[in-house]
């Protein structure tokens, strides 16, 4: 197992199997008021892997990455990132910029703002909005934003509004907002809610090809859109990870087909 994982990204590889872990979580249990959320629940994430996380409502999907960023305590469990950094000891700021970014499923840009100046801000995150803007980009922050730009289809759209951009649009710009931090850990709460088929295709073909260079974690009900992108997909159900494997092993076990039929 090497020592430090983020200096070795993996190359993309369609049919990699997990390897070095870069996020663990261990018998992590959450409940609320009594309320069972998440059980002894275990999942491992590797490096440059793209998992997709799967379940009926209630699950514990939303949880599961409020644990991971810190918004949650878990009353018992570790979480560990990058084989040694304890999360549960990390402020969400600290989690953030270890670099673990989460796409919530509605997109929050500022909306009065233009789409550079939103991935300015979102690059420059340590400081105020108005600080952010007042200070100056160097040149290789100009260039990340442009390749940013580029990668997301938005270059035509920079001195736009973020408000006069389609749905789809402002998926594509908040994912960008994360992507301009560089996190090796991405977090993406039903990120083709909304979109057109057009842009989901280019979600699917964008998540492919971040994934190896990034991990991604990608919460989603979109069967069609799991079966384009996933590696690996986790089941939760009531708390648990009730399988694990290819979409199509999961697809496959009666316990699965137990929880989805409702039987
Ligand atoms: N702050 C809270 N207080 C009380 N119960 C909560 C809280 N947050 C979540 N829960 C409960 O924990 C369970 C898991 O919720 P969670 O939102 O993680 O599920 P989910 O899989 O994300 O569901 P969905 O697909 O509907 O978003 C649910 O039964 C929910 O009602």
């Amino acid at each position: 197992m090497s020592d430090r994982l983020f200096t070795q990204p993996q190359p993309a590889d369609r049919y990699r199997h997990q390897r070095d872990p870069l996020l663990q979580l261990e018998k992590i249990n959450v409940s609320f008021d009594g309320f069972q959320a998440l059980t002894d629940l275990s999942l491992t994430i590797g490096v440059g892997e793209l998992r997709c996380v799967i379940g009926p409502n209630g699950a514990g999907k939303t949880t599961l990455m409020d644990v991971i960023t810190g918004k949650t305590r878990p009353d018992s469990g570790r979480v560990l990132y990058d084989q040694d950094t304890d999360l549960n000891r990390l402020t969400p700021v600290q989690i953030a910029h270890a670099g673990i970014g989460r796409k919530f499923q509605k997109p929050t840009v500022f909306e009065a703002l233009t789409v550079f100046d939103n991935l300015e801000i979102a690059l420059k995150n340590d400081k105020s909005v108005w600080a952010c803007l007042r200070a100056r980009l160097d040149g290789e922050q100009q260039d990340r934003i442009d390749e940013v730009l580029k990668l997301l289809r938005l270059g035509g759209e920079r001195g736009r509004k973020a408000g006069l951009l389609s749905h789809g649009q402002k998926q594509f710009l908040e994912i960008g907002m994360l992507l301009v931090q560089e996190p090796h850990l991405l977090l993406l709460d039903e990120p083709a809610a909304g979109m057109t088929d057009a842009e989901t295709d280019y979600t699917a073909e964008l998540f492919r090809s971040l994934a190896g260079k990034h991990s991604l974690m990608v919460v989603e009900h979109d069967m069609g859109f799991v079966e384009t992108i996933a590696d690996r997909v986790t089941v939760l159900h009531q708390g648990q990870v009730l399988a694990e494997g290819s979409l199509r092993e999961v697809q496959a076990d009666d316990r699965v087909i137990d929880v989805y039929l409702g039987r």
